[in-house]
């Protein structure tokens, strides 16, 4: 499995060996003790798996408390995924990263507690795969709204089309009233 640093040092891509061959491909997609070793000292509790037509918007998610770090992947189609920094003693904070994350790169992202994450779908569909380090504690949970001027995350979304959005992620909280991390 290959490390790739972001522009915000916790987040982490990572790029697994693929073994292809006349059947179709192999690849591990996760060992608890490298990545316990190698990218962060944690724990995963609790696999999600969520499918979405294009042009839905999940996110920008976190949980004020049990805050779970995220180790997510696409088995089908492609996402662009995005982590913003809510950690107020971080000198990335506030900041967002982006990546394409596709059945066909196979890569993953590591987004670790204390971040807003999402993802917008650009292909016709995306199955949504990861592990979670805590569970789910929806009386926790908050949305950043996605187009927050002041993060400016840079969505791929084409013009003339608008992203699907649940009630929750509408109603989302500006930057500036969103809960933060230490
Ligand atoms: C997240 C979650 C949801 N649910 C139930 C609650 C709802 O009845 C239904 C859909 O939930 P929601 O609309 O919050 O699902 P997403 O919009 O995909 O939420 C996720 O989207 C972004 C990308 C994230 O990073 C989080 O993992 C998570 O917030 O599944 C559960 O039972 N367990 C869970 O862990």
């Amino acid at each position: 499995m290959k490390i790739i640093d972001t522009d915000i040092t916790d987040v982490k891509v990572l790029e697994p060996e693929v073994f292809g061959d006349v059947r179709g491909f192999f690849m591990e997609t996760f060992r608890d003790d490298w990545f316990y070793e190698s990218v962060a000292p944690v724990k995963f509790v609790q696999d999600n798996h969520s499918k979405s037509i294009h042009g839905i918007l999940r996110g920008l998610h976190y949980q004020t408390q049990n805050a779970q770090g995220k180790l997510v992947r696409v088995t089908s189609g492609e996402v662009f995924d995005v982590a913003v920094d809510m950690r107020e003693s971080s000198p990335t904070f506030g900041k967002w990263v982006g990546e394409y994350l596709s059945a066909e790169n196979k890569r993953q992202l590591w987004v670790p507690a204390g971040f807003a994450h999402g993802f917008y779908v650009t292909s016709d569909f995306a199955e949504f795969v990861y592990k979670c380090t805590d569970y789910y504690s929806p009386e926790f949970e908050e949305s950043l709204l996605w187009n927050d001027q002041k993060v400016g995350v840079k969505w791929p979304i084409k013009e003339g089309e608008s992203p699907k959005l649940s009630a929750k992620d509408e109603a989302g909280v500006v930057f500036e009233r969103a809960t933060f991390f230490i």
